[in-house]
């Protein structure tokens, strides 16, 4: 099946500045991917690039095979909702639906309709008078009823409180399964990821930290604990993403590239997805060793 996104040495510049550093990275399609990473990673800029918002400055990005926004056709295939859900202020729920079923030929006007009934919007108020849920809904049902094979949502629901954000993501999983979508969706709530996600890309400093399956991924990656210096080197396919210690004590965040870890080490933990980015995330926030290169990342507390 192609790739949903494929990306080979994606790189984009603003000026100066290098908002997106040699990515590549290739996503099955039907997943449900979360974009990770701390403010001005470069995540918007790459679901910019993916609904070709913007070009690359190097490398090269494919979506469902094509180039971004190459053709009307392209376009029809992805929904994208940018930043802060953009709506037209002065146009009621029900123009915004009049405007899709407009512009858009593959428009499912039924599952736009019961999707407004729903979630309780009604159609003749204006859209900047709705709460910032509210709003997320109506972006949701106006990319979704597009038919495409791939929505695209650049943090949808950081404005929104905790029920807020259940109900959206609720509704999210509902239309993944109904209508049988890719997702791809950048947010900094790692414990709404963690419910919602199948694949995961880690984006730090402009260039990707970890990018894979979640469950594989979590499967690869262990906690080991151990009395200071008790910690033997660890074998050959074991990397150390991040070593913490204390007065007594060490604790190293592990991916194991063998399957074999347990063997060995039978106490080794699992982590969640939350310990398992901010491993990473910790890793590229530390500067860039010049004397150790290539040794484990020491934090001492
Ligand atoms: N239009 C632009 N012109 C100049 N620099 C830009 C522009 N857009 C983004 N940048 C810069 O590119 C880098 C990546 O920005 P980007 O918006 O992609 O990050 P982000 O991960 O989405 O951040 P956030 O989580 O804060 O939304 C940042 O350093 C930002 O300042």
């Amino acid at each position: 099946m192609t790739p949903v996104l494929r990306t080979d040495a994606l790189g984009k510049r603003y000026g100066r500045r290098q908002a997106l550093t040699n990515v590549t990275l290739s996503i099955p399609a039907r997943r449900v991917v979360g974009l990770v990473g701390p403010n001005g990673a470069g995540k918007s800029t790459l679901l910019n690039l993916a609904s070709g918002m913007i070009a690359p400055t190097t490398g090269t990005i494919e979506v469902l095979g094509s180039r971004p926004a190459a053709d009307a056709t392209q376009l029809a295939r992805v929904g994208f909702v940018a930043q802060d859900t953009p709506v037209y202020p002065n146009l009621s729920v029900g123009d915004h639906l009049r405007l899709g079923a407009r512009l858009n030929p593959g428009w499912d006007d039924r599952l736009a309709q019961q999707r407004i009934n729903q979630v309780g919007l009604d159609p003749t108020q204006k859209a900047g008078r709705l709460s910032g849920g509210q709003r997320a809904q109506l972006a949701l049902t106006l990319a979704a009823a597009k038919r495409p094979e791939l929505l695209i949502f650049d943090e949808p629901v950081a404005a929104l409180d905790p029920l807020a954000r259940r109900t959206f993501l609720q509704s999210l999983m509902e239309f993944v399964a109904e209508l049988e979508v890719s997702v791809l969706l950048s947010s900094h709530l790692l414990g709404d990821l963690e419910r919602v996600c199948d694949h995961l890309i880690v984006l730090a400093a402009s260039r990707t930290q970890l990018a894979g399956d979640v469950e594989e991924l979590l499967t690869a990656h262990y906690r080991l604990v151990a009395a200071r210096g008790d910690l033997d080197p660890p074998p050959p396919g074991i990397e150390v993403i991040q070593a913490t210690h204390t007065a007594r004590q060490t604790t190293l965040i592990v991916r194991d590239t063998t399957g074999t870890l347990r063997d060995h080490m039978p106490a080794a933990e699992h982590l969640d997805l939350e310990e398992m980015v901010l491993a990473y995330l910790g890793r590229a926030a530390e500067p860039v060793p010049t004397a150790n290169a290539g040794q484990p990342l020491e934090v001492s507390r």
